[in-house]
Order: structure tokens, then C-alpha cells, then sequence
């Protein structure tokens, strides 16, 4: 069937509606990477949004048992050039459309991607409804994403432990994606993901031997009530953010974030280290960004930059064994180039218990 993306600025594109019909709002954002597209679905960080692929064929390699970063597809809706309803890969379990057809996730083809992007870029993200009845859309009753609270949607109620290893990371579930997990058992260590609004008196009983705030979706100021917990385990503790979980350390500290007209969301976003002067190619999905002049008196420094924008894209702390960033050093979909900093957290865990032992 024929169907629309209207975009909050009142502009419409026609394509081939593959779902139920029913009209869907969330945030338009695009992303850039080649390959990705099951990651993408799955990574909570994209509840509320619907997402336009640059790339030109969204589809041709299927959807596998492997790669899900969550139990089920996060996305409002997919908006693509051409759709491939093939899956030419060994691995293939399902085509694209018929496990968002299975998920009630629509897909909406034959779009003019390179338009919307563009207008993207000069509006910035903003509200739209995919519908089989352009003429009437209106937004009035659709709260914009940053407003909404989102993160409470994907989080977990219970706590749960992942593997044996040596150190333990209490991981703060804001919207984790599985790969961080992953990531954490492959380098070793015993994971317990507790909900968003765990109290430190709870994660304290855990006994953590470093603390991993995950990413997660909307703007990390709805997330006021959160702050003096996140302040406190990170004086406590030796602690990572990744994405939602750096600017709410951000925040927390009392630095600011502010929106991106237009997110990074792909898989080559180059990124420099200042202190080594190291560029990684890095894996992004974020629309805010921490300012750099709010971090003066937080004992927060910049010490990552996005090489394309000079956005903000990690902080290191003068003070507290903590380091936070906005890429996603786990990668899925994107380089590995900077997977190493999970070592580099693992090894702030083990400083601080050396400066434990010698106190
Ligand atoms: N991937 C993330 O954690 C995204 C963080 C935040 N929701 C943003 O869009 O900036």
C-alpha cells in the first residue's frame, strides 16, 4: 500500500507502507553506516525514533539470532531507499520485513532517503508520522521525544548477574545494549544489571568493584532525579558512562548537555584522543552532546573529540577514577578501534584497589 512520512515542518514523502496502516509519530534520525540495520532495530537507544537509512539497500543479508542488541526491535519505524525481502546470508533466520511485519515494527520503502536527510540536516531531528493519510497529520498531541520519559520503558525491574569473573561492575541499566555485557564478560568480569533508579544503598550492598552507566534513549535531563545517586557511586567507585550514561555523569557533576541539530548516528565518526593524540573511528547514536564550557569547575576535561564537529565525545576526571564517553567502545554495528577502553576502565578498577591496599 502507498504510504507517507510527514514531516513536523509540514513536507511529505511517498513510499510503499509495508505494516498495519496505522499512523506511528516518533523523532525522525538518520543513520549512515552501510551495515547495521539489526543492531540499529534493536538498540534501545532508539525508542521513540523512527530511522531513515542512508545506505541504499536495507535488507540483503536478513535478520539473525545473533546480533539483536535487545530482546525486541526498539525502533517506531524504518524508512529506506530500497528494501531487500531477501536474506543472502548463512546465518539469515528471517527476511527484514517479515520480522518487523512479526513485530508490528512498519518499513517504509521507495523514499527519496537522500531528500529527507538533507532536510534533516537544515531542520534538525524533529517529530514526523508515517500514515496512509497525509492530509491530515498534526502533531499537536505528539509530546516531542525530549520531553517524554523514555528511559523507565526500557530498563529492567529485577537484578540480575552475568558471569564469574574476577572484578565486579554493577552495570546501571538506562537501555544497556548487549554488546556492553558481552563486552564486559569477554574482558573477564562478573556483571549485575540493576534498574535505572537502583539506590546506591543497593547497588553498595551489591559489593561493585566498579560501577557502568550503559546508554540509553531521550534527553538525559529527564533524568534529574537520578543525578545525586550517579554523583555519589562516581565518588564512590571507579566508574564508566557510555552515551546516556556520559552525560548523565555530565550532569551530574554540574555540566550541561545541549542537543545536536542533527545526531551522529553511524559507524565511521572519527574521534581524537587529546592526551594521546590516537584517532579511533567510532560507532555513535546520540542527538545531545555535553558543552564544553559548563565543564569548568566540575573537575570534568574533555578529553575526546569528535574530529568532524569538535563536539565533546569523552571526559576524564581530575579527581575520581572516571571515564566517560559517547561512543560506543563496543561497537555493534561499527570498528573496534577503541574496545580497548574497557581495559582501560578494568585497569582503573585495580589501581584504585592498589591505592585501597596501600592506604
Ligand atoms: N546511545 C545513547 O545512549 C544515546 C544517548 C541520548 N539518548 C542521546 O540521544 O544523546
Amino acid at each position: 500500500m502507498k504510504g507517507y512520512v510527514v514531516l513536523e515542518n509540514g513536507e511529505v514523502f511517498e513510499g510503499t507502507l509495508h505494516g498495519s496502516g496505522e499512523d506511528v509519530y516518533g523523532e525522525i534520525v538518520f543513520f549512515t553506516g552501510m551495515t547495521g540495520y539489526q543492531e540499529v532495530l534493536s538498540d534501545p537507544s532508539f525508542k521513540g525514533q523512527m530511522v531513515v537509512f542512508t545506505y541504499p539497500l536495507i535488507g540483503n543479508y536478513g535478520v539473525n539470532e545473533v546480533d539483536f542488541e535487545s530482546t525486541k526491535p526498539q525502533v517506531d519505524a524504518l524508512i529506506v531507499s530500497e528494501v531487500s525481502n531477501e536474506g543472502f546470508h548463512y546465518e539469515s533466520g528471517s527476511s527484514l520485513l517479515t520480522y518487523c511485519d512479526n513485530h508490528s515494527i512498519p518499513v517504509l520503502s521507495g523514499i527519496d532517503t537522500r531528500a529527507i536527510v538533507k532536510r534533516i540536516r537544515e531542520h534538525g531531528d524533529m517529530r514526523a508520522v508515517l500514515t496512509t493519510d497525509p492530509t491530515n497529520a498534526t502533531f499537536d498531541h505528539y509530546i516531542p521525544l525530549d520531553e517524554q520519559d523514555v528511559v523507565p520503558k526500557v530498563s529492567r525491574s529485577t537484578v540480575q548477574t552475568f558471569g564469574s569473573g574476577e572484578q565486579h561492575i554493577v552495570m546501571v541499566d538506562f537501555g544497556y545494549k548487549k554488546s556492553i555485557l558481552e563486552s564486559l564478560l569477554h574482558y573477564g568480569c562478573k556483571v549485575t544489571v540493576v534498574p535505572y533508579d537502583t539506590t546506591f544503598e543497593v547497588i553498595e550492598e551489591l559489593q561493585p568493584d566498579g560501577v557502568l552507566l550503559s546508554n540509553g534513549p531521550g534527553n538525559p535531563k529527564q533524568l534529574q532525579e537520578q543525578l545525586p545517586t550517579i554523583k555519589n557511586l562516581a565518588e564512590t567507585y571507579p566508574t564508566m558512562g557510555i552515551c546516556l550514561g556520559h552525560q548523565l555523569l555530565a550532569l551530574a557533576f554540574g555540566a550541561n548537555t545541549e542537543k545536536l541539530t542533527f545526531g551522529h548516528r553511524g559507524a565511521n565518526q572519527p574521534v581524537i584522543d587529546k592526551e594521546t593524540n590516537q584517532v579511533y573511528m567510532t560507532s555513535q547514536n546520540h542527538s545531545y552532546v555535553v558543552n564544553e564550557q559548563s565543564l569548568e569547575g566540575t573537575g570534568f576535561e574533555a578529553r575526546y573529540v569528535n574530529i568532524n564537529d569538535q563536539s565533546i565525545e569523552g571526559l576524564a576526571h581530575t579527581l575520581h577514577p572516571v571515564l566517560t564517553i559517547q561512543f560506543h567502545p563496543e561497537a555493534h554495528p561499527g570498528p573496534s578501534d577503541s574496545e580497548q577502553l574497557f581495559l582501560t576502565f578494568i585497569e582503573m578498577i585495580r589501581n584504585k584497589g592498589r591505592e585501597k591496599a596501600y592506604a
